[in-house]
């Protein structure tokens, strides 16, 4: 079975709660190179804004996926090429893992499950909005890591892992960890990654690397650097 994230090395999460930087599109990031472009962020995402930014990036040449952050937010758009759902594997209350999905399917009655992804997050920067709002416990070794990638794939039947540091550049050795535990599934990094040596080390180890603020802090040529070093790695 193929996957839409199998060819992809990197992707452009862009957040509706923030600006770009002055002078910078939202056509001028789809035309970075990123393999595709993530929607979302924890706080501040309503439908309104998470619909500006879809319809602002649908008419450039690159996958758009929806990143919900609770139910209340998804939007029905036909720019989207799916939703790309969050677990968090390592949060402190059920809701954040099998909780809000439950909802949301009792809430909808049918979902559209050709275009609907899961991603098993394992949140690791406890200082990250992510963090906080889904109470993870953030205080995990290189083996806990490694073994939540191991049930995500095997006893959860995850195809997306996504170790996730939001704000703040994680530990490679973690993410080693993370991809050696991982037969079939697709590792996905994202946090603090803010330059091609950044991203390359990250890359080394994860299938997709995610950067995020580094479009909303710096702009174009730096999101395009950071797309070079994941097709180097
Ligand atoms: C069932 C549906 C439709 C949704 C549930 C989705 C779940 C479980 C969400 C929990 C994790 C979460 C809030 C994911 C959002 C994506 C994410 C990790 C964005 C990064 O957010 P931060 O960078 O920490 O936050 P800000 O950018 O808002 O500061
Ligand atoms: O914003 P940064 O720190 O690049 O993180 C990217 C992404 O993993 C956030 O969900
Ligand atoms: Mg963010």
């Amino acid at each position: 079975m193929t996957a839409p994230w199998d060819d992809w090395n990197h992707i452009l999460k862009l957040d509706p709660d923030k600006e770009l930087p002055e002078g910078v599109t939202y056509g001028d990031l789809c035309a970075t190179g990123t393999d595709a472009i993530e929607v979302g962020g924890t706080m501040g995402m309503t439908e309104e804004n998470m619909t500006a930014v879809i319809e602002a990036c649908a008419e450039h040449d690159v996958p758009l996926y929806q990143e919900p952050s609770n139910p209340s937010v998804v939007v029905d758009n036909a720019a989207l090429e799916g939703y790309l759902i969050p677990t968090v594997f390592n949060a402190g209350s059920p809701f954040w893992i099998t909780g809000a999905h439950k909802e949301w399917v009792r809430l909808e009655g049918s979902l559209e499950w050709d275009r609907t992804y899961m991603e098993a997050y394992i949140v690791m920067n406890p200082e990250a909005d992510v963090a906080t709002l889904t109470e993870a416990d953030c205080d995990l070794a290189a083996d806990d890591v490694a073994s939540y990638a191991t049930i995500a794939e095997k006893m959860f039947g995850q195809e997306i892992v996504y170790v996730e540091y939001s704000g703040t550049y994680g530990d490679p050795e973690i993410v080693e960890a993370a991809a050696g535990a991982l037969d079939e599934s697709t590792l996905f990094y994202g946090g603090g990654i803010h330059d091609y040596n950044s991203a390359y080390t990250m890359a080394e180890h994860a299938d997709v690397i995610v950067v995020g603020n580094l479009a909303h802090d710096e702009g174009v040529s730096a999101v395009r650097d950071t797309v070079e070093a994941a097709n180097d790695a």
